[in-house]
């Protein structure tokens, strides 16, 4: 069976944990880690059946297969090329980091060297599969538009830096206009789907992204927009926000547990 180890005890982690917990996912849960103690303690009182062991990532890559990672940017810095290293396979949630162009040589390489394989959930986002299949072709253009609830912004660098007040905004408001690339390191905790686009598609340089604030939405929504020699796609996905983390949507935890179930399955369906 497969032996999972988890960096990251918060909304996504959790929702995963509970996952291998109650045989959603066929696996077997090893070792849970966070930098935050009282994430990882309220997470292990949430397992009924499982009984990981708390360990840092230079211990955990010694006891597993594949190397959960759904904490943050500088986490997928902090650990991941340890797991590739010490043969372990890796799925990643915050996909922004690879806006890096340089990690992302380096991890793409590790991964070859040591016979590995690094997985990237489509997260949440719905079309991914349309946008790979476009990109065996020429793509002349993909626009991601996000609008959160201002709440679902709060705390971004670009939020910070330019004194926004998500408070003081009453109706529809656009927030950010510009590249992938700077869009994931502005709101590295709100787009990373634009990374995950980015790399599907045609690249953090032509890929653009649109933030919207708007006080009027309970839901995130996502719509990509792609134009290219097959013809043209729009998608859109309402997504209801994690109670624990209104940044994050639920549909990300589902498409994690989800890339999860499909490494246990024989039949692969879908692009
Ligand atoms: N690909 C996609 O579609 C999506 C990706 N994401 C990304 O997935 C990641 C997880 O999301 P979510 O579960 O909602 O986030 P949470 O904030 O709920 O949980 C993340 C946890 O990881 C901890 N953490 C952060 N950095 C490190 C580190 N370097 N070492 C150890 N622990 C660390 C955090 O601690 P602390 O509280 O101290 O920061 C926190 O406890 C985030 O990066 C998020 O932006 C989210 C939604 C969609
Ligand atoms: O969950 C979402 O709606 C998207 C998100 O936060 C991310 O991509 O980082």
């Amino acid at each position: 069976m497969l032996s999972i180890g988890l960096i990251g005890c918060g909304t996504i982690g959790t929702s995963i944990c509970k996952a291998i917990d109650d045989g959603t996912i066929e696996a077997e849960l090893v070792a849970i880690y966070d930098r935050n103690l009282d994430d990882v303690d309220k997470l292990l009182s949430t397992l009924k059946r499982s009984k990981p062991q708390v360990m840092e990532v230079t211990e955990m890559v010694k006891n597993i297969d594949l190397l959960v990672e759904c904490a943050s940017q500088e986490a997928v810095y902090e650990i991941i090329p340890s797991a590739l290293h010490a043969h372990c396979d890796v799925m990643i949630m915050s996909v922004g980091a690879f806006s890096d162009e340089k990690l992302y040589k380096t991890i793409k390489e590790l991964a070859k060297e040591n016979k590995c394989k690094v997985y990237l959930p489509s997260g949440a986002i719905v079309g991914l599969d349309g946008l790979k299949s476009a990109s065996a072709e020429k793509i002349y253009s993909v626009t991601l538009t996000t609008q959160k609830p201002p709440r679902g912004l709060a705390g971004a660098p670009y939020i910070i830096r330019n004194k926004i007040d998500l408070d003081k905004i009453t109706g529809k408001t656009v927030i950010f206009e510009g590249p992938a690339s700077e869009a994931v390191k502005a709101f590295p905790a709100n787009v990373n789907v634009a990374a995950t686009i980015s790399l599907a598609g045609i690249g953090f340089e032509k890929t653009k992204v649109k933030i919207v604030a708007n006080p009027a939405l309970t839901r995130n929504i996502h719509e990509i927009s792609v134009e290219g020699s097959f013809g043209e796609f729009t998608t859109r996905v309402e997504n209801v926000p994690s109670p624990s983390n209104p940044k994050s949507s639920y549909l990300a935890s589902l498409s994690a547990i989800a890339t999860l179930r499909k490494l246990a399955d024989p039949i692969q369906t879908g692009t």
